[in-house]
């Protein structure tokens, strides 16, 4: 369980992150909606331990991670997908992906053992990868990329998995395929958070729903099933 409890982020003199709370299960794809600006990106960067908090804590299965360096908070198996899709260009797909798996390597959490069966698994499970595998990933399209940028956080076999907005920029046949890819990522013991501007191909994938505002939770375990035309229209 990763639990936040009154997380306050300061970015110059604004409070960006406003003591919010939320707890996130393991199992589960948990949904992030907010406008533009409400701290989505920052709460993210905040878990991943690249921002500081100003105050709270975040806990990951009782252990307060809020303060740790990012290297300390990756070890402990949080991996963020950032906005934008950070593939090397020039490096081919399968160098792409590997190295989360080095990654995960120096981080102690894989083994050279448990390297060769994930890297099989991740061959499976992006397909459209496995047959660009020595392709130069600048020579992919914009959702493949998008995918490479996926499948290498799932080689560094993260216990949480933070993904901001995965389907930017795609159409929306592109953007269901990356969003389908992150549901078979979906396991008993991994939490996985998204924050998404394509609700409806997200809402279709995710198991529960909170929505920021102005930095804090709003409303937090809604039922994707649950949320009307009528309640998107007053969150964006
Ligand atoms: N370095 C910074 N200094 C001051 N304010 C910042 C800084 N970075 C971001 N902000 C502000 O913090 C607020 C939250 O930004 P954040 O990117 O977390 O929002 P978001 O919900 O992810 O929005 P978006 O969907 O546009 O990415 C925004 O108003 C932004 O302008």
């Amino acid at each position: 369980m990763l639990t936040i409890d009154s997380l306050t982020v300061r970015l110059g003199h604004r409070t960006v992150v406003d003591a919010l709370s939320a707890a996130l299960p393991p199992g589960e794809i948990s949904l992030i909606l907010g406008h533009n600006g409400a701290g989505k990106s920052t709460l993210l960067r905040t878990i991943a331990g690249l921002l500081r908090p100003a105050g709270g804590s975040i806990a990951l299965d009782g252990a307060d991670i809020a303060r740790r360096s990012p290297v300390e908070v990756a070890r402990s198996g949080v991996v963020l997908v950032p906005q934008g899709r950070g593939v090397f260009a020039d490096l081919s797909v399968a160098e792409n992906i590997k190295l989360g798996m080095w990654n995960a390597r120096r981080l102690g959490r894989s083994t050279t053992d448990t390297e060769r069966a994930r890297l099989d698994d991740a061959r499976e499970l992006f397909p459209v990868l496995d047959e660009q595998w020595h392709s130069r990933a600048g020579s992919l399209s914009g959702g493949q990329q998008q995918q490479v940028a996926i499948a290498r956080a799932f080689l560094a076999n993260p216990k949480v998995l933070l993904l901001d907005e995965p389907s930017v920029g795609l159409s929306p046949k592109l953007a269901d395929v990356v969003l389908t890819t992150v549901a078979s990522l979906r396991r008993e013991d991994r939490i996985i958070v998204l924050v998404e501007q394509n609700v409806h191909q997200a809402l279709a994938v995710a198991d529960s729903v909170a929505v920021m505002r102005a930095g804090a939770v709003e409303q937090h375990g809604l039922a994707p099933s649950d949320i009307a035309q009528q309640d998107l229209a007053a969150i964006f």
